[in-house]
Order: structure tokens, then sequence, then C-alpha cells
């Protein structure tokens, strides 16, 4: 996206790189900061969504990418209702935790059995978690308050420090595993409940950073959400209701400049030089947010004559692949002689070497959520995780039958590997980068708080308003504001 800014800059522009709900977000933000006299231009490479995207099968249209939203996500739940876009449910069906030879865990569809099942396999630990994710969401909805009262912080680790002091940044430094058995949960529990949550909505294992796991932890509770029509609408409906500019291009590199302003004094703007069909061509501006991931293998953005020199992000994307495939299951592949029997809906995986899948579910299409209601056992939509494409062998070993395959391969989400420092936010003077907070924890929520942090930060040090920008003790501070 970019901003062009009238008001803020006259002689200026500002922009934001990527259509995705990060940049889209940030669009928004800039928009409601600087108010109607800038003029905002969003660049996209690919389409509007990025990671939130749909694959059609037989007709309808799947989540392929993000795709689950908690109730707490209080930006998300702005946007949609500020777009008017109606929302439903997500409720995955009946789950089983499979180990490549048995389940180990088998829900069931009355409640008083599953709390009976769950306290004698793995005793209280459950409930524990619970109260655990719940004491680490408390203190992570500090953020909005921190927002709605127009603070913002200069980098990752401080927004953490923040919200939860040394203890929530230990979180980023060590395993959700370490985590997890400092808190005294058993290792059964943490093998077969909590790294099958990991490996179905990150790709990876229990050595993910504590936060992330308990963000995966939330992302498997109750009354999550979706929109109806595709999660991209949102972004769609921001760039709209920030009324900017779309520039289809791809940002090539980014380079400070000075130039002499009409009353003589010299301004800095930073050009940027994209591609787009009909030619490499650019622009200067003088706010640019980057919200995209930026190594090479992703945004390749590069950054010329910066001093001292914007640092290169090496740390790889993990790849996770999500095929959609209408067909019937085969019960027999996970030990279901009689076929009748089989009433899984969801299927998450422990660690083991033999598993070709991260994890599997039933589900329904964008148009249709909420809607729900099929048996496992009939012809159904399943989305099927895993690190590699899958080949055909192993589809049929996995469906009795198919007859629609749709594949997207994804550099989804980082690849985890704790203790690791979170990418700055501040790249330059008013070079701004929203991807960093990823490292502490990947989804669509948290693109939309660094977009708003972001936004907050870019205007708070165009104006000077040092007071606004890395506060310390604001949760105190903000105990007595009404
Ligand atoms: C399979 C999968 C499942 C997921 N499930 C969930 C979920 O259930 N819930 C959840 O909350 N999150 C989920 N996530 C994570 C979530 O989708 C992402 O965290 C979020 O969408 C990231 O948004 P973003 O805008 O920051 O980045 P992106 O969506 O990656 O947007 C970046 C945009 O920048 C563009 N771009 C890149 N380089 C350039 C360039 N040089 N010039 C111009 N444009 C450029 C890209 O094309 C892209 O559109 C999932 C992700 C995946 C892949
Ligand atoms: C940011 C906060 C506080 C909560 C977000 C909780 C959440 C929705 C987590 C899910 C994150 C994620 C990357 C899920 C990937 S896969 C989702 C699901 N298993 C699917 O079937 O698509």
């Amino acid at each position: 996206m970019r901003l062009k800014s009238v008001l803020a800059s006259p002689s200026g522009y500002k922009t934001v790189v990527g259509g995705g709900i990060g940049g889209t977000a940030a669009a928004y933000f800039l928009r409601e900061k600087f108010g109607r006299g800038v003029r905002i231009e969003l660049l996209e490479r690919e389409t509007v969504g990025g990671r939130l995207a749909t694959l059609e099968v037989e007709g309808e249209g799947y989540e392929a990418g993000g795709s689950v939203l908690h109730p707490l996500n209080l930006h998300m739940k702005h946007f949609v209702k500020e777009l008017g876009l109606p929302t439903a449910p997500v409720s995955g069906g009946l789950a089983g935790i499979y180990n490549g030879e048995e389940f180990v865990f088998e829900e069931s569809s009355w409640y008083i059995i599953n709390i009976l099942k769950l306290l004698w396999h793995y005793g209280l630990n459950p409930l524990r978690m619970y109260m655990w994710v719940e004491d680490i969401l408390d203190k992570f909805m500090r953020i909005y308050r921190y927002q709605t009262y127009d603070y913002t912080f200069s980098s990752n680790e401080r927004l953490f420090h923040a919200l939860g002091g040394n203890d929530f940044t230990q979180m980023l430094n060590q395993t959700i595993d370490e985590a997890m058995q400092k808190a005294s949960f058993s290792h059964k529990f943490i093998n077969e409940m909590v790294c099958p949550t990991m490996r179905d909505n990150f790709g990876q294992g229990v050595n993910i950073n504590g936060f992330v796991g308990a963000v995966s932890l939330a992302g498997a509770g109750s009354g999550l959400w979706s929109v109806k029509g595709g999660n991209k609408l949102v972004c769609t409906g921001l760039i709209y209701a920030s009324k900017a500019e779309f520039i289809s291009g791809t940002v090539l590199s980014i380079e400070p400049k000075t130039r002499p302003r009409s009353t003589g004094d010299p301004v800095k703007l930073y050009q940027v030089t994209y591609n787009t069909t009909a030619g490499v061509t650019g622009d200067t501006y003088d706010i640019v947010i980057i919200a995209a991931p930026l190594n090479r293998r992703m945004a390749n953005i590069t950054f010329k004559n910066f001093d001292p020199p914007v640092p290169e992000f090496s740390s790889p994307y993990h790849q996770t692949v999500v095929t959609l495939v209408h067909g019937r299951i085969n019960a027999s592949f996970f030990g279901y002689q009689d076929p009748s029997t089989f009433r899984f809906g969801a299927i998450f995986t422990t660690e083991n070497p033999e598993l070709f899948i991260n994890g599997l579910g039933m589900v329904s299409p964008v148009e249709k959520k909420g809607e729900e209601g099929k048996l496992p056992l009939q012809s159904a939509v399943w989305k099927v995780f895993s690190k590699e494409v899958l080949t055909k062998e192993q589809l049929n070993l996995l469906f009795s039958s198919y007859d629609s395959v749709k594949v997207k391969k994804w550099l989804a989400y980082p690849h985890y590997s704790p203790p690791e420092p979170l990418p700055p936010i501040i790249l330059h003077e008013q070079l701004y980068y929203l991807n960093g907070i990823e490292w502490a924890a990947s989804a669509m929520e948290m693109s939309a708080i660094a977009a708003k942090n972001a936004a907050l930060l870019a205007y708070h040090r165009w104006y000077g308003n040092a007071d606004k920008i890395d506060q310390e003790d604001l949760h105190e501070k903000l105990k007595t504001e009404l």
C-alpha cells in the first residue's frame, strides 16, 4: 500500500507493501490516524488477501490459508463489524488423535463421557492447560487497551514485555515443551494432546516457542469463527474502507533519498521501485510500511544505500501443504476394520516419522459455513495438512475413493526455533516492518495488532509524540483510566 501524504507532509508520499491482512489493516489504521487528507496507496504483487485465500472444489470455495479466528481476536471482530461482513461459527467434527498405529484418544459426542475420558487419560492436565492458556490470553488482551489509548512500541520485544513482563518475554525464548514441563504438565499429555495441536496448526512439534504454542492451543478452543464468503473479504473490505489506491506491482527495492523542499530545507523520502505489467516504475514516499515477510524466498526486496544497512532477514519460513480432497475417508488406514464405527471429522497426529500427514479434517464451503452436518463416511471435502505434497499412493491410502484434489503449497509461517531474537519494527527512520511479529506467533490477529502498532508508531514519530512510545508500566498506569 502507498500512502500519499497531503496533510502530514505536503511534499511526500507514504506507502505500505503487501495486500494481506497486515497490509490492508495498516492502510485502515493509517487512514484512521492521519485522516482524510492523506493519499494512501497499496502495492500488492499477487492477490489481495495473501495467506488468506480460497481454493475451489466442485464449484465451491474453501479456506486454503488462514481459516479460524478466536472469539477474543478483537481487531478482526471490529473489522467484520465495521465492514458489515457476515460471520459463522467454525465447528469441527469429533476429534481423534492418531499415533500412526491406533487412536490414543477418541472424542465422544457425549460431553460427560469426554470429561471422564480426559480425566482418566490425563488427570487434571486438560483443566490446568485451559487455565494456563486463559492466563496468557488475559495478559495478551492488554494490547487492546494500550492501543485504544494510542500507545505504541518501537520493538516487538518491548511490546511483549509491556504485556506480561519478563515471564512473557521468556515464553518467546523457550519451547512450548519446556514451558509446559516447567508448569508440571505430564509428558503423556504434552505428547498426546499438545503436540498434535502444534502439528495441525503450525506443522511443527513442541519445539515451537511457548507463546506461539499457547496461541495454537487457543486456536483449538471453543467459540472459533470465520467470515462467510471467505476471510480474505476482510482484506478487500479494508482497502475500500481505507480509501487506499490499489497498485498491482512487485516491490523490487527501497532506497533513502534527500530532496530539497520548495522552502529550501531538505526532506527525507524513500524511493520505492516496483515492477508492474507496464514495466519497472517507482515513486517517493515519506513513510513506508512493509507488510510482507522479508527474506529472499518471500518479499525479496533490496534495501539500497541505507546507513546503517537494513539487516538481511534469512530465517526460514516453514512449508505446509494444504490438500483439499473431495472423497471418502479410508477408515481402515486408521485401523478401523468396520468403517461404520468411524465417526471422526478431525484427525490429529502425534509425532511419528512414519506419518506423512500432520492432520486432517472435514471442512465446509465458505459460503455455507455454519451449515455442517455431513457424516465422515459420506463423500465430503477434507482438508489435509502435510509437510510435502501428497503422492497418489498416499492419497489412495487416506481415501477409499476421491474425485477431486486441489493442492496449495505455502511458506506458511516461521520455522520456529527458540531462543531467537524478534526482527525489528523500525528498519529506518520512517520505514517500518510488520511481519517480525510472526516470530512471536503467526495469526491473522497478530498481523492486525502489528499493523495498528506500526500505524501508531509512524504517526507519533512523525509528530514527535514521544510520550506515546515505549511507556513503562502501562498496565498499572491505565488501571486508573476509565
Ligand atoms: C495454511 C495456513 C493456515 C493458517 N491458519 C490460520 C488460522 O486458522 N488462523 C489464523 O489466525 N491464522 C492462520 N494462518 C496464519 C495467517 O494466515 C497469517 O498469519 C496472516 O494471513 C499473515 O498476513 P500478512 O498480511 O501479515 O502476510 P501475507 O498474508 O503473507 O501478506 C503479504 C502480502 O505481501 C505480498 N508481497 C510479498 N512480497 C511483495 C513485494 N515484493 N511486492 C508487493 N507485494 C508483496 C504478498 O503477495 C502477500 O499478499 C494460517 C496460515 C496458513 C498458510
Ligand atoms: C492471536 C490469538 C490470541 C489467537 C489466535 C488463535 C488462533 C485462531 C490460532 C490458529 C492459528 C493457526 C496458524 C492455525 C493454522 S490451521 C487452523 C486449523 N487447524 C485449520 O484447520 O485450518
